[in-house]
């Protein structure tokens, strides 16, 4: 009998296609390209990708069409509450936030009432009203929503914002952040029983591809008796591994150190004696 593959649905084009495939990638499956294609087999993993409209996705998934999806997490707030996040995927990192024209006097929520709000996102703008107890107008648009307010037809607008660089060149500012968002793998309320081993190898493995993205493998020269206080600025996966040089009376220290911490550490690091520090990316960390 052949194996069961389970199908997950990818962004056929937009924000998340390119990323999407990427953590795919990184995770050893290897797919035919083909962004006319509507569907495309892994080679080495029991996987089918299907390339959608991230839109369609939560439906998808209901309807059992795709097991696992990549969208973005505030699309899940907007029209897929019921489905389950299996992993945040660290990517296409955004908010969902209400702007207005830059010349507006706006103090707090209240100013809102009886305004016109345009969006493409009305759920979860009618949730956040009625969390903040106002009433408004709602202009649903599908695209371009930031040019509403410069044609008369809204007084603000809620939609995504990452660099403010489109709030920017249409003259808005965003004066509330509603919710934040990153990519996301998701499933159906229920996974199939079949499908679930499948299911928890690719999140091993989106993990490790992970973890490794947020570390870098660090290896340094220091003088033995600078030894024990390096240690002690190191995190490591457990200890850090300490070898000895050919030249007498020196080591070799090898660590993992996160990336947000790196600049930080290295800096303390050259203080208390290291030398020669070099640091390399490292592919998949499995613990
Ligand atoms: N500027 C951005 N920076 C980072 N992430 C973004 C940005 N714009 C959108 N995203 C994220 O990518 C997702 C997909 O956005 P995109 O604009 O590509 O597609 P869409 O228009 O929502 O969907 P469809 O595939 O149905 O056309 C969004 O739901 C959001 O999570
Ligand atoms: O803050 P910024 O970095 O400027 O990003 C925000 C913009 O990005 C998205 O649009 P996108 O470029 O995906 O185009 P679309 O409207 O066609 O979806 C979003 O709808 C905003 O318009
Ligand atoms: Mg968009």
């Amino acid at each position: 009998m052949e194996e069961r593959k389970i199908k997950i649905a990818i962004q056929k084009s937009g924000r998340l296609n390119e990323d999407s495939l990427k953590i795919l990638k990184d995770c050893g499956i290897s797919i035919e390209n083909g962004i006319d294609q509507l569907k495309a087999s892994a080679r080495n993993f029991p996987l089918e990708v299907m390339y959608l409209r991230n839109g369609d996705i939560p439906q998808y998934l209901r309807d059992g069409v795709v097991d696992l999806a990549i969208v973005g997490e505030n699309l899940l707030i907007e029209k897929g509450k019921d489905l389950q996040i299996v992993e945040k995927l660290g990517f296409s990192k955004c908010k969902v936030s209400l702007a207005v024209p830059k010349n507006t006097d706006f103090k707090s929520v209240k100013d809102l009432e009886g305004k016109r709000i345009a969006t493409s996102y009305p759920n979860t703008v009618n949730e956040f009203l009625q969390r903040e107890r106002i009433n408004a107008e709602l202009h649903i648009i599908n695209g371009s929503v930031e040019i509403a307010p410069n044609i008369g037809l809204a007084d603000a607008i809620v939609d995504i914002v990452s660099s403010g660089s489109t709030l920017f060149k249409n003259n808005l500012k965003e004066v509330i952040s509603i919710l934040n968002s990153e990519a996301v793998l998701v499933a159906p309320p229920q996974i199939e029983d079949e499908i679930r081993p499948i299911v928890e190898r690719l999140k091993f493995r989106i993990q490790s591809v992970l973890k490794a993205r947020d570390s870098k493998y660090v290896l340094l020269n220091a003088p033995n008796e600078k030894i024990d206080k390096i240690i002690e600025l190191l995190p490591g996966m457990r200890s850090p591994t300490v070898l000895p040089l050919a030249e007498e009376g020196w080591s070799s220290i090898h660590t993992v150190i996160n990336k947000d911490r790196f600049w930080e550490i290295i800096d303390e690091l050259k203080v208390v004696g290291a030398e020669g520090i070099l640091v390399c990316p490292i592919e998949k960390m499995v613990m």
